[in-house]
C-alpha cells in the first residue's frame, strides 16, 4: 500500500480511491462503509480548506509583490523626475549666471574699445580714493586725450575713427601694470589710476603708452601719425577726487596748449 505524503493531489487520489470503493455494489453493506464515508467526507472537507487557504495565501504573495513593484517603480520615478529637475535646475542657473554676468559686463564695459566705461571708472574713483586716504598710499590720476581727433573722422570717415580709437585703447591695455585702473572716460578721452604711484612712476608709465600711441598711424592714403595729449596729478592726502580730477584736466589742457603729445604733472 502507498502511503500518502500529505499533499492536496496525494488526498485527492485517496479520496477518488474511497469514493470508487464505496460505489462498488459488493461494498454496499459492508460494515465499515459508514466510517468510510465519513473518512471520505472528512478528506473533502480538509482538502477544500486547504485549497482555500492556499488561494487566499497565493492572493497576499500576489498583492504584496504588486505592491512592492508598485512602489519601486514609483520611487525610480520620482528618483528620474527629480534628477531631470535638478538638471534643468543647473543649467537654468548656470543661464542666469551668465545673463547676469553679461548684464554686469556690459554695464561697466565701453561696447567700441571694450574698455572700462565711465560709470565703471567713477565707481572705482571713489574706491581708489577712499583705499589711498585710508592707507596712506599714492594715488596717480591722470587723463589722456586724443591729439586732433576731429581731423581723424573729418579725412576718413567716422568707421576709421572708431578703428582708431580701438587701437588706441589697445595701447593703453599694454601699457597699463596688473593693478592700474582705466577706461574710456568719454568721446576721445581716457581716464587712468595709478595706485600706489610716485610722480616718476606715474610719468614712466604714461610715457610708455605716449609712445606706443606715436607708432600708430591711420588711413590707408597720405596716413595721419596717431598722438596722445596727457594730464597727471598725484591725490594730496584727504582731498576731494573732484579737486583731483581739475588739477588733471589742467594738466592736460597745459599739454595740448603746450604743443600736444606730451605728459603734462599738475602739481
Ligand atoms: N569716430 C569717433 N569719433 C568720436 C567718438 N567720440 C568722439 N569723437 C570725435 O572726437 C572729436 C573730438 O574733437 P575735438 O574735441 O575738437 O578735439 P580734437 O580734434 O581731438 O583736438 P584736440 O583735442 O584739441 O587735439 C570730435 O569730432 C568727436 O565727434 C567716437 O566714439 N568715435
Amino acid at each position: 500500500m502507498t502511503r500518502p505524503s500529505g499533499s492536496i493531489k496525494d488526498g485527492k487520489i485517496l479520496l477518488e480511491r474511497i469514493q470508487a470503493a464505496l460505489e462498488e455494489p459488493d461494498h454496499a453493506r459492508h460494515p465499515l462503509r459508514p466510517l468510510l464515508e465519513e473518512v471520505s467526507a472528512h478528506i473533502l472537507g480538509q482538502n477544500q480548506r486547504m485549497e482555500r487557504l492556499l488561494r487566499i495565501s497565493d492572493g497576499y504573495h500576489l498583492l504584496e509583490h504588486n505592491q512592492s513593484l508598485t512602489l519601486a517603480e514609483r520611487c525610480e520615478k520620482q528618483l528620474r523626475r527629480m534628477e531631470k529637475l535638478a538638471r534643468i535646475s543647473d543649467q537654468y542657473q548656470r543661464n542666469l549666471w551668465e545673463v547676469t554676468e553679461t548684464l554686469r559686463q556690459a554695464a561697466n564695459q565701453d561696447s567700441l574699445t571694450g574698455l572700462a566705461n565711465r560709470r565703471f571708472l567713477m565707481e572705482r574713483l571713489k574706491d581708489e580714493t577712499q583705499r589711498a586716504t585710508r592707507k596712506d598710499t599714492r594715488l596717480a590720476i591722470a587723463l589722456m586725450d586724443v591729439d586732433h581727433f576731429k581731423q581723424i573722422n573729418d579725412r576718413f570717415g567716422h568707421e576709421v575713427g572708431d578703428v582708431a580709437l580701438c587701437e588706441i585703447a589697445g595701447a593703453v591695455r599694454q601699457g597699463v601694470r596688473r593693478y592700474d585702473v582705466y577706461g574710456r572716460w568719454g568721446g576721445e578721452e581716457f581716464l587712468l589710476m595709478l595706485p600706489d604711484t610716485r610722480r616718476d612712476e606715474a610719468m614712466m608709465v604714461l610715457e610708455r603708452i605716449r609712445q606706443t600711441i606715436s607708432t600708430l598711424t591711420v588711413g590707408e592714403d597720405d596716413p595721419i601719425r596717431l598722438s596722445a595729449s596727457f594730464g597727471v596729478t598725484l591725490l594730496r592726502s584727504g582731498e576731494d577726487v573732484d579737486e583731483a580730477l581739475k588739477r588733471a584736466d589742467d594738466a592736460l589742457f597745459e599739454a595740448k596748449r603746450a604743443g600736444r603729445d606730451r605728459v603734462v604733472v599738475g602739481d
